[in-house]
């Protein structure tokens, strides 16, 4: 039976919560919000829920550790943990027998929890519960559909320090990935001026839209195809609207494209509905609850006096508009590459590793990109992408696809990541796999050496897309990098502690300060970084320098 919490204490609805999600196997979303998609308990209650989640390898380790901690209510053991140990405020409010309890160990708590940090950093362990290899900081992606990039930067800038800019992705910042700094997002996360997504998830929408022009004589949309809980459909939103695509409408009143966004979880496509609703406030995002396998691209249904044809025939599942261009599939994955997921830090790390739920996966993946190559003639640019580290999710599905449309499609290396070192892999037995030219297009991730969760994504193109515009628009493409606001360094792993320990041990104490700080960021980029990133930062350093060198020459003029 569920322990429900009749206590008094002001985390009992937490602890009712996670009790829930334990004794039912389900996700935090899945129990706490209605079918409606409406949030069914406070959102410091579900806030308190995740950061508990979030930490929940820690604290099991620790009740380990200290045995003699018992409760029957486990979902308010761990809240209270957390908030004794974890939390920003390192204390807990109310009373009661179990904090007694923690009270009384709450020194020697303190020492294990240093003692299995400081394990953690040392060496990744996948037989004790899930250890994080590397430190992966948390990403913010600015939503510039309700926030000025630069205001908002200034006003995170006011209450967390310090802040880099991500030197990949636009608008994407990255903090350390602390309690504290979660807590300080809180108030943005709600206004919707920022959104909480990890970088390499980042990466399906931007080779999705960067050097996209479509064919500019008409009007281009978009279809996210598996798109809840909507992190990729917003940031699609984004960059559509701030490439201006789709500007020769005549389509829908505004001008401006239409992103279609499927699922077919009745309750996961209320969540999406509930989260565009906030982020993408000029509505070009359309939610659906339907079977992406169920749809086709429609033809021959643009004209206004159609649209309410087109309408009807869309709410049956049927025929999607034909302005759709271009499709973003992010389908159902194992999960391998993210590192917050539990159940796969058991499984062979090996990313030629299969089983029966694999091949399954790779199935309905290969199915659902099936579907998106062959059955919506006027779309000409697929994404592909997972967050899993297998093969057989990833080049497996995508040797399969180009098998099968035997040369009507063609993999292309999307150009906002021509820098990125990791690439697509051969098959392990030495089978027929992809060739060298095509692996070289893909991107992967590895969650140990980029500092963000594994992810895979490719992007394919109809071989006879004549109107491709990317060598014309990956001139004018900028990213951060480019554009360092002042003051503002880009991300190279400055939140490994890891690297840090070792740069401090190593410093025999006549290193300068200066130095000691660029023998890290040697350290960390060798580690991390290719050598075009390398030259980008020395440039983007040496610009900075020029700059700074400047407004000294005009000070000492001026004075
Ligand atoms: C990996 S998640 C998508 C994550 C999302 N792209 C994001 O970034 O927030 C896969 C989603 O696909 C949905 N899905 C699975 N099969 C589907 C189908 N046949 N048609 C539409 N959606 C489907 C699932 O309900 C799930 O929400």
């Amino acid at each position: 039976m569920v322990p429900t919490s009749t206590s008094s204490s002001p985390f009992a609805p937490a602890a009712n919560i996670l009790n829930r999600i334990w004794s039912t196997q389900k996700g935090l979303k899945s129990v706490v919000y209605s079918s409606q998609g409406e949030l069914t308990c406070s959102k410091t209650t579900f806030a308190q829920c995740s950061h508990v989640l979030e930490h929940k390898s820690t604290l099991d380790r620790l009740l380990k550790e200290v045995p003699y901690l018992q409760a029957k209510n486990k979902g308010l053991l761990y809240v209270l943990l957390y908030e004794l140990l974890i939390g920003p405020n390192k204390r807990i409010r109310g009373g009661g027998a179990i904090k007694r309890q923690l009270m009384a160990q709450e020194n020697i708590l303190k020492e294990k929890l240093k003692e299995i940090n400081a394990s953690s950093l040392r060496k990744p362990c996948f037989s004790d519960p899930p250890l994080k290899p590397t430190v992966i900081p948390r990403y913010v992606r600015i939503n510039t559909l309700v926030a000025d990039s630069s205001t908002t930067l200034q006003k995170l800038r006011q209450r967390i320090r310090p802040i880099y800019i991500d030197p990949d992705v636009p608008d994407l910042l990255v903090i350390d990935a602390t309690p504290e700094n979660r807590a300080l997002l809180q108030e943005f996360v709600l206004s919707n001026e920022i959104v909480l997504q990890d970088k390499s998830s980042c990466f399906s929408a931007l080779c999705l839209v960067h050097g996209y022009g479509g064919k500019k004589s008409s009007h281009c949309d978009f279809l996210d195809a598996c798109a809840a809980p909507g992190n990729k459909t917003s940031h699609l939103a984004a960059l559509v609207q701030s490439q201006n695509l789709g500007n020769c409408d005549n389509h829908n009143t505004e001008g401006t494209s239409v992103i279609y966004a499927l699922d077919k979880s009745p309750q996961r496509c209320a969540l999406l509905k509930r989260r565009m609703m906030g982020l993408v406030p000029d509505k070009s995002v359309q939610c659906y609850n339907v079977d992406f396998l169920e749809t086709y691209g429609g033809a021959g249904i643009n004209s206004k006096e159609n649209k309410d044809a087109e309408v009807k025939q869309y709410a049956r599942g049927t025929t999607l508009p034909e302005n759709i261009r271009a499709i973003l599939l992010d389908p159902s994955c194992s999960g391998s590459g993210m590192t917050s997921n539990h159940t796969e830090q058991y499984l062979d790390r090996d990313p030629y590793f299969m089983d029966e739920r694999i091949r399954a996966l790779s199935d309905f993946q290969f199915l659902a990109l099936k579907h998106a190559t062959c059955n919506f003639p006027l779309v000409d640019r697929v994404v592909y992408s997972t967050c899993s580290r297998y093969y057989q999710e990833n080049e497996g599905v995508i040797k399969r696809i180009l098998d099968f449309t035997t040369g009507e499609w063609q993999l292309v290396a999307p150009s906002c990541l021509k820098h990125w070192h990791r690439r697509g892999l051969f098959p392990k037995d030495g089978s027929d796999g992809l060739t060298f030219d095509q692996a070289r297009c893909v991107i992967r991730v590895d969650p140990e050496l980029d500092a963000t969760n594994g992810f895979f994504v490719a992007c394919l193109e109809r071989t006879n897309f004549k109107d491709n515009e990317s060598d014309k628009t990956s001139s004018t493409w900028k990213s951060h990098a480019d554009t360092l606001p002042e003051g503002m360094e880009l991300y190279h792993n400055q939140f490994d502690d890891s690297l840090k320990a070792s740069a401090q041990s190593s410093d025999t104490s006549k290193l300068s300060n200066k130095r000691k700080s660029s023998d890290l960021e040697a350290r960390s980029l060798d580690r991390n970084i290719g050598t075009h990133i390398k030259k980008r930062l020395k440039k983007v350093e040496w610009k900075r320098q020029q700059r700074l060198k400047k407004k000294e020459r005009l000070k000492r003029k001026n004075a």
